[in-house]
């Protein structure tokens, strides 16, 4: 839900009874936030060289680029929100490494060395996404877009990368399937957007086999390392399904019509290097030191300018974001009709009833 002038002026005035200083950090970002959600981008000349402080503002301000005021209004008034007493601790540098940023058994998101690590945590369901997991990864993303972190690194626990839709979301929802499906397109449409409108950089760590809609977001990702385990496995036909995630868009982009029909259309599950062949994965490391060489990277990584990063980003997916937001809402609708179809009803119900595995 969009937040209303109202919530914005309670967010200024809560801002005015904080009990402790947020720190610098915070209060550079609470005012670019401000100032281009009443004022638009930023539009005015760079302060000089010595006028040390303008120019940080006015720097945070014009990091924002063309961040529309909607969304400035709603990420002020999210982190004004998020001052609680814990969070004003933490943006007084009082924050331990990797330190828990969000308590939830099945999402574990982490800060520690500008990472912002978001671990798929379900590893006895092989890290499938359930309706609450989406939802927590849309607000995870929305915090972690206005944080501190330089950059956003999706992981999975345990054997899995992620073994996309929880198929059960389909069958326990309270209303039934009608209402699963209506319930599952207005979450798919929120969750895609979330990646589509991400400004930093976002990297994915495929430690293990991925499936559906885990395969199909990679195309939204920066960059994608994977170990030489993973394989990447879209059987939407096999469920009677569409694909999502834009990938009916990014995939025959990146790969060509032929090689993703055979994916999305067929099926095929790839290799880690197939993958990498098909411009999907970034790299392929062996098992044996995946964990250790990518985090290495990822840390120097971090460490980059992060304005720079995020502008450079800007500038690489604003020739695509309108595209996208369209692909992804059209693909929404269609697979809402899907979900709804015989042929997905009758492939659920195999897979919950065990008479078939993909
Ligand atoms: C609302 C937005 C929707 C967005 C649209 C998204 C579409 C997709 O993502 S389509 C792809 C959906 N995923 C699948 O079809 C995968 C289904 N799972 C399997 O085929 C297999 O479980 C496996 C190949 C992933 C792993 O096989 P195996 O190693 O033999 O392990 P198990 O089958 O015994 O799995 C362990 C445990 O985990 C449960 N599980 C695994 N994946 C899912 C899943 N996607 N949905 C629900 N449950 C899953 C599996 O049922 C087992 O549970 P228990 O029997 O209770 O131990």
């Amino acid at each position: 839900m969009r937040a209303s002038q109202q919530d914005f002026e309670n967010a200024m005035n809560q801002v005015k009874l904080l009990k402790q200083d947020p720190g610098n950090q915070v209060k550079l970002k609470l005012y670019a936030l401000y100032k281009q959600a009443t004022d638009g981008p930023c539009n005015v000349p760079k302060p000089g060289v010595f006028d040390l402080v303008n120019k940080a503002k006015w720097e945070a301000w014009n990091s924002l680029g063309n961040l529309p005021k909607e969304t400035a209004r709603q990420n002020y008034v999210d982190l004004v929100s998020s001052l609680s007493p814990s969070s004003e601790a933490s943006s007084q540098g009082k924050r331990g490494a990797d330190e828990k940023v969000q308590e939830s058994k099945d999402i574990v998101v982490t800060s520690e060395d500008g990472i912002t690590k978001i671990m798929l945590n379900r590893p006895a369901k092989k890290n499938a996404l359930t309706f609450e997991m989406y939802k927590e990864i849309i607000l995870t993303l929305k915090n972690a877009s206005t944080d501190n972190s330089a950059i956003a690194v999706f992981t999975g626990a345990g054997d899995y990368y992620c073994s996309g839709n929880d198929l059960t979301n389909f069958t326990s929802a309270a209303g039934g399937m009608e209402e699963a499906a209506n319930q599952g397109a207005v979450v798919l449409r929120e969750f895609v957007n979330s990646f589509i409108d991400f400004p930093k950089p976002l990297v994915a760590v495929v430690n293990g086999p991925a499936v559906g809609i885990a395969v199909t977001l990679l195309g939204l990702f920066d960059a994608v390392y994977a170990s030489d385990k993973a394989t990447f496995h879209t059987p939407f036909s096999h469920l009677g399904q569409s694909p999502e995630a834009c990938s009916s868009y990014t995939f025959p982009k990146m790969m060509g019509s032929a090689k993703a029909t055979e994916m999305l259309l067929f099926g095929k599950k790839l290799t880690a290097r197939e993958a990498w062949a098909q411009g999907l994965v970034s790299e392929v490391f062996p098992d044996s030191t995946f964990e250790k060489e990518v985090w290495t990277r990822l840390r120097a990584y971090a460490k980059l300018p992060p304005n720079s990063m995020r502008i450079s980003k800007e500038l690489i997916r604003n020739n695509e974001k309108e595209k996208l937001h369209a692909v992804n809402a059209e693909e929404c609708t269609t697979l809402k009709a899907r979900w709804l179809s015989e042929e997905c009803i009758n492939a659920i119900m195999n897979f919950v009833s065990r008479k078939a595995k993909l």
